[in-house]
């Protein structure tokens, strides 16, 4: 049927026809504003990815997907505003189209380039991902934002191997790739509640926004659009990019920040 996407047919404002929550009360993306409430009781994000590796690297025909293997506590965050520590499951991308910026949240108004997402699950609460990823405190997820700029000397790893992943449903090996080569020097963050950016758009997300973003060349993130969005069968090609939703309405929120 009318499969989601961010077309015009099937893009992020008709998403509510088939996920009404997407009006719901905390959803996201949202607009960080100039000034956050700083909470002195917010210790700092901790992420223990010292013994963490990734499996593969798959096109689900909305993102680029790094796959962890979350059987134990391998690699988890804690500390922060979480009282559990989250297990990492998957890390992806969404980006824009050429010389326009594609990042999900903004911040006083302002877009970057793209934005990684780091998704962790509470396997300490909920006994599965698809559960945790359903369940209001079951998934943190952290948000790196892309600006463009110098090359970035670990992500070539990820772009080197989009070639494998062209086409949605391609996946291929990708291992021994530790993603804390990816986080910016501070770990500074905001923290609000809200929820996946895309459908099922569950209201299950403590989000962690890293206030730096790191930089990378506008080759590497024109290789993200060599991606696409539709499958090697398919006689329709088409590019993957602008693979963000915009803000949405912050609904009374409380945003925290870190020192
Ligand atoms: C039962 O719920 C499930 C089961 C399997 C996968 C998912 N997901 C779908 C979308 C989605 C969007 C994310 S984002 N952009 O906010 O970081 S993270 C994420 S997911 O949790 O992997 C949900
Ligand atoms: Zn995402």
């Amino acid at each position: 049927g009318n499969h989601w996407g961010y077309g015009k047919e099937n893009g992020p404002d008709l998403w509510h026809t088939h996920y009404p929550v997407a009006q719901g009360s905390r959803q996201s993306p949202i607009d960080i504003p100039r000034q956050v409430s700083h909470d002195p009781s917010l210790g700092p994000i901790v992420l223990d990815y010292d013994h963490c590796t990734s499996i593969s690297i798959s096109n689900n025909g909305h993102s680029v997907v790094v796959n962890f293997d979350d059987t134990d506590e391998r690699s988890v965050i804690h500390g922060g505003p979480l009282e559990n520590p989250y297990r990492l499951k998957q890390f992806h991308f969404h980006w824009g189209g050429k010389g326009c910026d594609g990042s999900e949240h903004t911040v006083a108004g302002n877009s970057y380039a793209s934005e990684l997402h780091l998704v962790h699950w509470n396997a300490v609460k909920y006994t599965s991902f698809d559960h945790a990823a359903a369940a209001p405190e079951g998934l943190a997820v952290v948000g790196i934002f892309l600006e463009t700029g110098d090359d970035h000397r670990w992500l070539h790893t990820i772009t080197d191997a989009m070639y494998m992943v062209k086409y949605k449903g391609s996946i291929t090996d990708f291992k021994g790739f530790n993603p804390k080569c990816l986080l910016p020097s501070s770990l500074h963050y905001w923290t609000y509640l809200g929820s996946l950016t895309t459908p099922p758009l569950h209201e299950s997300v403590t989000w962690i926004l890293l206030k730096d973003p790191i930089a990378v060349s506008e080759k590497q993130l024109g290789k993200f659009r060599l991606l696409q969005f539709t499958g090697e069968e398919e006689d329709q090609r088409l590019r993957m990019e602008n693979n963000f939703r915009p803000p949405q309405p912050l609904k009374g929120r409380r945003i925290r920040s870190s020192n």
